[in-house]
């Protein structure tokens, strides 16, 4: 058995980021930015009135002063003269601060009669004019790899890139095995169950920036397997859901083996998750999860998200671990590093009660995985652990 990071070393190995396409801004969010975005204007590109006022030199800005008023200045449209001594120019939020001046008081400051216009006694300090380029000049860069959230796609908008150039998602295609199981909303017979992993597994692969398929159930036969790996084609990467343990019904290993995978391990030191098989079929990466829910999903945050990240090329890295203060006490760990389901306090943690790894009301409840290293000591209450949220 291997440990979880030697297992994760081999699937990252297997998952080397994808290609690139370009895509519409409208169409980029969430998606990785895979070329840097640079800037091929200023912003503003002009000297640009911050305020509703009038636009006058700052110098004569004196209380009760008068100007003369000689055009206007709006946004898309701007005074095409120069402001001289005694003048001012009407002006709104965003238009072009004209030639002359440097400066404007705001309306509620000014009274107007006619062209005529008197500054009040007491003036807001200004200067209200943002000088061209102060948010960002030519040249200026989002970088890549980048997750493109709202505020990215507004900056990259307003350096005037009409599309982008990103990582391609992965397609990852999902086989759940197992003849006790059916869809949810079909009627199970007495001895089946309701197939629950790939929808968790689905969610979190498309969070992630992939792209997943549930296929049809695989039954527990060679052939139904077959079948099933056949409609996985063209996928990134092809994960099973069960069948993957020492049954005589567990077929997985067997016939991707048959069907040219290359393994690269089978069975991991963790819990839960001990059955976790790798390798490469074709130009996919194959990775077969244990069955038991709560096994599949703890394998889909330690595993499978990490490499979707990597064939985004946002890197190989492993889940982020935070540290969190142990709640109580607990014995010593066995061989396998075990992934608790725990429940987050602010700062402390409380594995929950039940940690079989079939049960799917505790993983619900639960908020982070306390992360138990292989052969570690029994820990009291008031140790630092540490945990990956989930
Ligand atoms: N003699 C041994 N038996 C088992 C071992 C072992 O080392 N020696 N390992 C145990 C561990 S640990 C796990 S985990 C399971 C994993 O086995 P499989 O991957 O072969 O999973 P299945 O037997 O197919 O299913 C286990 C359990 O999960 C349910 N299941 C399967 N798929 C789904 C699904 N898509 N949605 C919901 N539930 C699913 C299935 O009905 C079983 O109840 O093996 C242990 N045995
Ligand atoms: O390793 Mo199994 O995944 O404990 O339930």
């Amino acid at each position: 058995m291997i440990t979880v990071s030697q297992a994760l070393d081999h699937l990252f190995t297997l998952a080397r980021p994808l290609g690139t396409e370009r895509v519409a801004l409208a169409e980029a969010a969430g998606r990785v930015l895979a070329e840097p975005v640079v800037a091929a204007r200023n912003q503003p590109p002009f000297a640009a009135a911050a305020m509703d006022g009038y636009a006058l030199k700052g110098v004569e800005a004196d209380p009760e002063a008068m100007f003369k008023v000689i055009g206007e200045s709006r946004a898309g449209a701007r005074f095409d003269g120069a402001v001289g001594p005694g003048q001012a120019v009407r002006i709104f939020t965003g238009a072009p601060v004209p030639v002359g001046a440097d400066r404007v008081i705001i309306q509620e400051d000014v009274t107007r009669e006619g062209d005529l216009i008197t500054l009040a006694r007491a003036l807001d300090r200004g200067p209200y004019v943002r000088p061209a380029g102060t948010d960002f000049t030519i040249g200026d860069r989002v970088e890549a790899p980048r997750v493109l959230g709202p505020r990215d796609l507004a900056l990259i908008a307003a350096m005037n890139a009409g599309d982008v150039v990103v990582m391609r998602r992965p397609e990852v295609a999902l086989i759940a095995t197992g003849d006790e199981l059916v869809m949810p909303g079909e009627e199970p017979g007495p001895d089946q169950i309701i197939a629950s992993n790939g929808f968790g597994l689905k969610a979190m692969i498309e969070a992630a920036g992939g792209r997943a398929r549930l296929l049809p159930i695989a039954r527990d036969s060679a052939e139904s397997l077959r079948a099933a790996f056949e409609l996985a084609e063209g996928a990134d990467l092809v994960v099973t859901i069960g069948g993957a343990s020492v049954g005589d019904h567990d077929m997985v290993a067997p016939v991707a083996a048959e069907l040219g995978m290359e393994q690269s391990f089978y069975k991991v030191a963790m819990r839960p998750g001990k059955p976790l098989m790798a390798g490469r079929m074709g130009d996919a990466a194959m990775v077969g999860l244990p069955g038991n829910p709560v096994s599949s999903l703890v394998c889909g945050t330690i595993f499978i998200l990490p490499m979707i990240r990597a064939m985004l090329g946002l890197g190989a890295a492993p889940a982020p671990r935070r540290p969190a203060v142990l709640a109580e006490d607990l014995p010593e760990n066995g061989p396998r590093e075990h992934y608790m389901r725990a429940a987050l306090d602010g700062e402390t943690i409380r594995p929950l009660p039940r940690q079989d790894s079939s049960l799917l009301t505790i993983l619900h409840r639960a908020d982070a995985l306390l992360v138990r290293p292989a052969g570690d000591g029994p820990r009291k209450a008031g140790d630092t652990v540490d945990f990956v949220a989930i």
